[in-house]
């Protein structure tokens, strides 16, 4: 099936859903359609033709069962926080939410694992983690919205990355309803497991192209102690790089952010919170770890000692409350929400870290270079090699005019991302924003390998069809 709305008539598929789910869980009035078919890249008029809210695995069964009898495309929909499309429904889809599916059960102390409806809310499971006195270390800004399946669906990644991965390292098991409606519980949570392919990981970040993730078994760790924030001010990419290397050699670190004084500049502005430090610097970054005991916090201070010494470092803070640390992550985490309000045109590219000094000037000189009269903004998880590249709309252009050039400009941008070896997409997939750009990532076999996979799972298209190729 295209990506083409449905032949059956439009009140066959109401009627077929409201027979399995009843009434009051299929909306179709326009202010749910407008909100459930949609994500936060807002670039998408969003057309579903009805919004489902499944409270069970059989439930969404049968919905996918209806889905393939009528020939009708589901769009899974979490926390809609994603910022590639992929839980756009522009095409008169039926919106798969997960909302009322949210419970936690059959916490194990001993495996330390809970089982998770897809639409349990990420903060909800660190909560749930912390009353256990354990640790769900995937952690980013919208981590009071976002879902666990969407996250799983995409395998989100986040600011802690550097020391606890992604989300593929914290599902220990997965129930799915494959595109042709079997229910399939993969790995169940075991630690070891050879008995042939690991089919839970297609399902992680394949953005609901195969099928529906409707449980989780996931996986819980021990919490970090008295966990300790650095914002360092820096003159330039190379002093940064030259002062990652120099603390990751000798330090356990928790993560390893950047962003530059135009990101803190509006961040301050929005939200009122303190300058860092009073002395603007070109760049800053973030480190955070672990404060054991004080030895570690000396070994910091010496650190960070060397490389002002060094000439890497202009100027720093340490946290010293939680509080203080909250406060300095908020000047990281909270540059997506603020710049979207210029409705950025957004970059999410990744290389190897070794290869990230040469790689970010490369990416700047062209972008100074492509765009002289945008703004842009540069933020990321320099220790995953991940940078967030964000060019801001002028209030002049319109948005389709400034799409468009910033869509030219991407495939310079993505040249290089391919001759570093790197992804056009590092943590947000594909989705409707990037499936243009697969080829500088994936080889012709890879896609269309991939284009098999999902022939397998979903023989007759109907799930999220469009999204990562057509
Ligand atoms: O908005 C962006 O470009 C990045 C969002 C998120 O991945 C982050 O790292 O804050
Ligand atoms: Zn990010």
């Amino acid at each position: 099936m295209s990506s083409a709305a449905s032949q059956t008539p439009r009140d066959e598929i109401i009627e077929g859903l409201n027979a399995i789910l009843g009434e009051g869980r299929v909306r179709v009035d326009e202010d749910s359609l407008q909100t459930f078919g949609r994500d936060w890249t807002k670039a998408w008029q969003p057309a579903p033709l009805a919004i489902a809210l499944p409270k069970s695995v059989d439930e969404v069964q049968a919905v996918v069962k209806l889905a393939n009898q009528l020939n009708f495309a589901i769009v899974p929909s979490g926390g809609r926080t994603g910022l590639s499309g992929g839980a756009v429904a522009a095409n008169g889809e039926v919106v798969v939410a997960f909302d009322l599916m949210n419970q936690i059960r059959d916490f194990d102390p001993i495996d330390r694992t809970a089982v998770c409806g897809a639409g349990v809310i990420t903060e909800q499971l660190q909560h749930f983690a912390e009353e256990q006195g354990l640790f769900y270390p995937v952690d980013f800004a919208s981590a009071g919205s976002s879902q666990i399946g969407g996250n799983i669906a995409t395998n989100a990644g986040g600011i802690k990355v550097l020391r606890w991965g992604m989300t593929r390292d914290w599902v220990a098991g997965l129930t799915v309803v494959t595109g042709s409606g079997e229910v399939l519980e993969l790995n169940r949570g075991l630690l070891k497991n050879n008995a042939g392919y690991d089919l839970r990981q297609l399902f992680i970040g394949a953005e609901g192209t195969l099928g529906l993730i409707v449980e989780a078994t996931m996986q819980f760790t021990r919490p970090p102690k008295d966990l300790t924030a650095l914002v360092l001010g820096v003159e330039n990419f190379d002093g940064i790089m030259n002062l990652f290397n120099r603390f990751q050699s000798q330090m356990d670190l928790t993560a390893f952010e950047f962003f530059s004084e135009k990101a803190l500049q509006k961040v301050v502005a929005h939200s009122g919170l303190p300058r860092p430090f009073e002395e603007p610097c070109p760049y800053y970054a973030l480190l955070e770890f672990e404060r054991l005991n004080d030895e570690v916090e000396a070994q910091a201070m010496t650190l960070f000692e060397d490389c002002v010494e060094e000439g890497w470092v202009l100027d720093g803070v340490m946290s010293h409350s939680l509080e203080q640390l909250k406060n300095l992550w908020r000047l990281r985490e909270d540059i997506s929400e603020t710049i979207s309000q210029w409705t950025p045109y957004k970059n999410d590219i990744s290389t190897v870290i070794s290869k990230v000094p040469g790689f970010l000037s490369d990416v700047e000189s062209l972008v100074n270079a492509s765009y002289p009269d945008f703004e842009i903004i540069w933020f990321g998880h320099i220790g995953d090699g991940n940078l967030h590249l964000n060019i801001l709309k002028p209030d002049s252009l319109d948005k389709e005019t400034f799409f468009a050039q910033c869509g030219e400009v991407s495939k310079g941008v993505f040249d290089i991302v391919q001759r570093y070896g790197g992804s056009v997409s590092a943590e947000h997939g594909v989705g409707l924003l990037k499936k243009d750009y697969l080829g500088y990532s994936r080889s012709a076999q890879e896609v269309a390998l991939m284009k098999q996979v999902k022939q397998v799972f979903d023989p007759n298209g109907v799930m999220n069809p469009g999204k990562i190729f057509d």
